[in-house]
């Protein structure tokens, strides 16, 4: 099961090298993070990148080890932003010669870049921001400017405290007119000393949800005062301007602008899955060990991952983490061949690369946000603790709903791709990819599912069938009702929660479907493929009704702790005193405990200040 969830040996055999090596340097130890203060917690993110890359140039790391490692690490930091989305925007949006220059010093760590896009008064709105870039002809160079309080740079990670340089996002202005948003590059911090060079205010942006999480990210505020930059700082792949300053188009589309974010998105999706798949490693194996109530005749307690209550809440993300995985590693394969066909010049997949990204990216993080709080539930008070690792992992992925794009404002983008989709189906055009099944649209509009039985319902023909008659006659149904609308535009504002919901039915056919495919994969070792066949019937089945699962559950019971152990996560990664692998649950939380700094000192610090004066007058008080 190991090699099915990492996807081959050698993914397995990489992946428990590197963790091992984090696990063992003292360095990245994470079992105090939360109880430091948002500067201490800083400087040890700087400490553990440094210490990171010190490592990866000693030991000749591969690219491939090298991200493990920082995965391993486990915690954001500047590094993320630096090779997730500094590096992949000057690689899709540069020129080859802006790549040369500028990724050879990103690649030696000589400088630190961030992707810095949101503003204070816009995110979602790409189209929307306001910083200006114009360009001044007669010293060759654009004029980089944030007009409005609004316009403020806000949120990039990284560039609080630490980035050198960014991609920035700003509207081109040259020969008086406005050519909308375009990446430009931009030193913000001296080489030297690490000062913000002139005409550029800069600074962290605060603190965020939860202890530990997030905070060890300096995501940070900008505003720019007229600075200056040469004119080849403006990424020019897709667009250009001329010495002269004559704006021209490259043949490539302009939403290739936006092609960092769907690079990123289909990242997250594998995210998810981890993050999911942590929750569920806590719970299950504290589930394995925690005991509640006896049987009436006095016999041992159970282990409360026996009670149907659990499994009926637990088992489904158990299966989720499954089918996250298994639609992440496709997703991986759909980006890489839409990039090689970009190569060529190939864009007719661009629209489902960005509908896959963007609506995978947004079902599988809602999910797994909804999954974390629930696990913190099931593990019951000891999951509300610190220690138990889950609050810290909630506050992590939480914001993954909101960042590379809110998850409705992306779950519309997919649903404007099914409208286009159902209405060239409707002209004749027989969809492809993802939106096949809509070509069916005569046997989907009106079957009637054939299933009865729990067996019935194991088929993944029948599976499959009702998710896509599903999602085809939500779209469908919506697509009728915005043609009633007085314009497509109000139709489709009036509509769009039925169109979240069609979106999310869409999505959820893709990770079924991916999930039966991956069964007819060959599947190694005994009895594996047939578990899996039983989280694939979990997953689906949970997601159209809940009757019937009990017995699906029950089958899965007995393997439950083998199918997270499956993970593969080190006890320093998964950082859980509950989810520890030898199941040593109960002295690990005591020893944790007393690493709290208010268990410093027996008496408080406050005492003779506050508790003690009022302690002493009370006593007065009842004695008189
Ligand atoms: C316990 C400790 C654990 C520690 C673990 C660490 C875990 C973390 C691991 C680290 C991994 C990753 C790190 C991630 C860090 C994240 C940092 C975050 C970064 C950011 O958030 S960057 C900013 C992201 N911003 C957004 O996403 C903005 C969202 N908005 C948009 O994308 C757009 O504005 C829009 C799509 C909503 C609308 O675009 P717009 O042009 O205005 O309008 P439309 O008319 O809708 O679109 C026009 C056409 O373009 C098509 N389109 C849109 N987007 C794309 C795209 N991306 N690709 C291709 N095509 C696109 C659209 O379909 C339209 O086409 P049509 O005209 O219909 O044919
Ligand atoms: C932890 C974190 C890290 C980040 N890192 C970066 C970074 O490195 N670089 C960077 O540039 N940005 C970064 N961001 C910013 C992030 O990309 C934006 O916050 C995100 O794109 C959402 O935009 P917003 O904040 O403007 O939300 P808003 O758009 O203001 O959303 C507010 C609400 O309005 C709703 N809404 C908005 N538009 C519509 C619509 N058309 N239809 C229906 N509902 C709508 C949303 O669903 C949401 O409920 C980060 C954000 C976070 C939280």
């Amino acid at each position: 099961m190991k090699v099915a969830w990492a996807g081959s040996r050698h993914a397995v055999e990489v992946a428990d090298r590197m963790a091992c090596l984090v696990a063992s340097d003292p360095v990245f130890r994470k079992d105090t993070r939360t109880m430091l203060s948002r500067k201490e917690l800083f400087k040890d993110t700087l400490k553990k990148a440094a210490h990171a890359w010190k490592r990866t140039v000693e030991l000749h790391l591969t690219e491939e080890e090298a991200n493990l490692l920082r995965l391993y690490i486990d915690q954001p930091g500047y590094v993320d932003l630096h090779w997730v989305m500094f590096v992949p925007a000057i690689k899709g949006q540069g020129t080859e010669e802006q790549q040369k220059k500028w990724l050879t010093m990103a690649y030696k760590f000589q400088i630190i870049g961030t992707y810095a896009q949101t503003e204070l008064g816009h995110g979602s709105n790409v189209q929307g921001l306001e910083t200006t870039a114009t360009f001044d002809p007669s010293t060759d160079e654009f004029i980089m400017h944030s007009p409005t309080l609004t316009s403020s740079k806000w949120w990039p990670g990284g560039l609080g405290k630490t980035s050198t340089h960014a991609v920035v996002y700003a509207r081109l202005i040259t020969e008086g007119k406005d050519y909308g948003i375009h990446g430009f590059i931009m030193q913000l911090r001296s080489l030297d000393d690490h000062s913000p060079l002139p005409g550029i205010t800069i600074g962290d942006i605060g603190g965020k949800f939860g202890s530990g999480a997030y905070n060890s990210m300096d995501n940070g505020v900008m505003r720019l005062d007229h600075v200056r930059i040469p004119r080849d700082q403006m990424l020019m792949r897709l667009a250009q301007v001329t010495r002269e300053g004559k704006y021209v188009h490259s043949d490539v589309p302009k939403q290739l602008l936006y092609g960092t974010m769907v690079y990123v998105r289909q990242t997250i999706v594998a995210d998810a899955s981890r993050a999911l798949s942590r929750a569920v490693c806590i719970a299950v194996r504290y589930g394995a060990i925690r005991k509640q109530f006896g049987s009436k005749a006095g016999g041992p307690e159970t282990q409360v991952l026996n009670y149907k209550t659990q499994q009926s809440r637990l088992f489904p993300f158990l299966a989720s983490a499954y089918a996250f995985r298994f639609v992440g590693q496709w997703l991986k394969w759909l980006y890489t061949d839409v990039t090689q066909k970009l190569e060529s010049k190939d864009f007719s997949t661009l629209p489902e690369a960005h509908a896959c990204t963007a609506g995978l990216k947004s079902v599988t993080t809602s999910a797994t946000a909804d999954a974390i709080e629930e696990c913190q539930k099931l593990c019951g008070g000891h999951g509300y603790l610190n220690s138990s690792g889950l609050p810290e992992l909630f506050a992590v992925n939480l914001p993954a709903c909101t960042y590379e794009g809110d998850n409705v404002v992306l779950l519309l983008q997919v649903a404007r791709f099914l409208m286009k989709t159902v209405s060239q189906v409707a002209s004749g055009k027989q969809p492809v990819g993802t939106t096949a099944y809509m070509g069916n649209i005569q046997h989907l509009m009106q079957c009637k599912s054939v299933v009865n039985t729990v067996e019935d319902w194991l088929n993944p023909a029948a599976i499959k069938e009702v998710f896509e008659a599903r999602a085809l006659r939500m779209a469908v149904n919506c697509a009728q009702n915005i043609s009633k609308a007085p314009s497509q535009e109000e139709g489709f504002s009036e509509l769009s929660p039925d169109l979240v919901e069609a979106a999310v039915a869409h999505v959820q056919l893709i990770i079924v479907t991916k999930f039966i495919e991956k069964l007819q994969e060959d599947i190694l070792g005994h009895g594996v493929k047939e578990q899996l066949q039983k989280l694939c019937g979990i997953y689906a089945l949970h997601l159209i009704h809940n009757e019937r699962l009990g017995k699906l559950y029950a089958q899965v019971r007995p393997n439950a702790v083998a199918l997270v152990d499956a993970f593969d996560y080190t006890d320093h990664y998964l950082g859980s005193a509950l989810g520890r692998y030898d199941g040593d649950v109960y002295s690990a939380l005591y020893k944790e405990a007393w690493k709290d700094p208010l268990n410093e000192t027996v008496v408080p610090d406050g005492y003779q200040e506050h508790l003690r004066p009022l302690l002493k007058q009370q006593l007065k008080l009842s004695r008189l």
